[in-house]
């Protein structure tokens, strides 16, 4: 039996909840845009990108990269924000201080939360911001930050706070919220043991532990996670809920990393479907 009425059309689709992704492209398809835009659908958004950069990389290494006219990311930007409207935002490579400076000021204005994975370098050691940046992202791009979510690497650039066991992480969430984010996610994927991160506040701490997988195809685990803390902020959920989520779904791509090129292959964005 159908309960479609003739004539009346199909039934109104459910719209998800719409995300953008602010960040370089990943020719490999394992980081970048394309990990965001894969996790944002993985789970059960919309994602769109405002693209400000393009790397020629794959397995082995990043082998180019070209940033965007400061006019192109202003112009996607507001295509985007203006007719479309997004419910969280998440930034990843910005290469330059200008366009660090850029993003910072479209987002200022903006009413919805971001994220900020202040992404230094790739897992093979290549450049992905100008040493030069590193101040704006201080000073202009932390301040208008929900969650920043910087790895060890990028805690040490950022403050000058060396990590090297759990015990050193409260001391380093608290030198990244002196930039101004509402909450600091320090990453310890770098270190040994269980994969640990701390979410604090600076009143709240939040650890969230994970097993480690001893799985060398890790690529793309930063942009990832924060992908999904953007796609769960979008359903509504508060943010230690969100985190906590959105590390679930990241130690599960983990696991179901994949071998692809002769080097460090992408985390499976799609593992719950399989
Ligand atoms: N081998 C692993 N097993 C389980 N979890 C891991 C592993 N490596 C990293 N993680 C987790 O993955 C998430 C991303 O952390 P990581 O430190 O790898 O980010 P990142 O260095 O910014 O990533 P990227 O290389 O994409 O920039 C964190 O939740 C971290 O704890
Ligand atoms: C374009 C791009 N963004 C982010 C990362 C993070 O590792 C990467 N490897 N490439």
């Amino acid at each position: 039996m159908t309960t479609d009425t003739p004539g009346a059309g199909p039934a109104p689709t459910a719209v998800p909840p719409r995300v953008l992704t602010v960040a370089g492209s990943d020719s490999g398809g394992g980081a970048g845009i394309q990990a965001d835009l894969k996790a944002m659908l993985a789970l059960g958004t919309h994602g769109m990108s405002v693209l400000t950069a393009v790397t020629a990389q794959n397995s082995l290494g990043v082998q180019g990269a070209w940033e965007l006219p400061l006019e192109a990311i202003r112009a996607q930007f507001r295509s985007v924000v203006d007719d479309i409207g997004v419910q969280a935002v998440k930034t990843g490579m910005l290469a330059s201080p200008a366009i660090v400076e850029t993003v910072a000021s479209l987002l200022a204005d903006l009413n919805a939360p971001v994220i900020v994975d202040p992404v230094g370098v790739s897992k093979h050691g290549d450049a992905l911001l100008a040493a030069d940046a590193l101040d704006a992202v201080r000073t202009k791009l932390l301040p208008v930050a929900t969650v920043a979510t910087p790895n060890l690497d990028e805690v040490a650039q950022l403050t000058g706070v060396r990590v090297t066991t759990e015990a050193d992480m409260p001391s380093a969430a608290a030198a990244i919220l002196e930039f101004g984010p509402r909450w600091a996610l320090v990453k310890g994927g770098h270190l040994r043991g269980d994969a640990v991160d701390l979410l604090t506040d600076g009143a709240e701490e939040h650890w969230l532990r994970s097993p480690r997988h001893d799985n060398r195809h890790t690529h793309g685990t930063g942009c990832t996670l924060a992908s999904a803390i953007a796609a769960h902020l979008a359903h509504g959920m508060p943010v230690p809920e969100a985190v906590a989520a959105a590390k679930e779904y990241v130690t599960g791509a983990i696991e179901a990393g994949f071998p692809l090129g002769a080097g460090i292959g992408p985390v499976d964005h799609a593992w719950r479907w399989r």
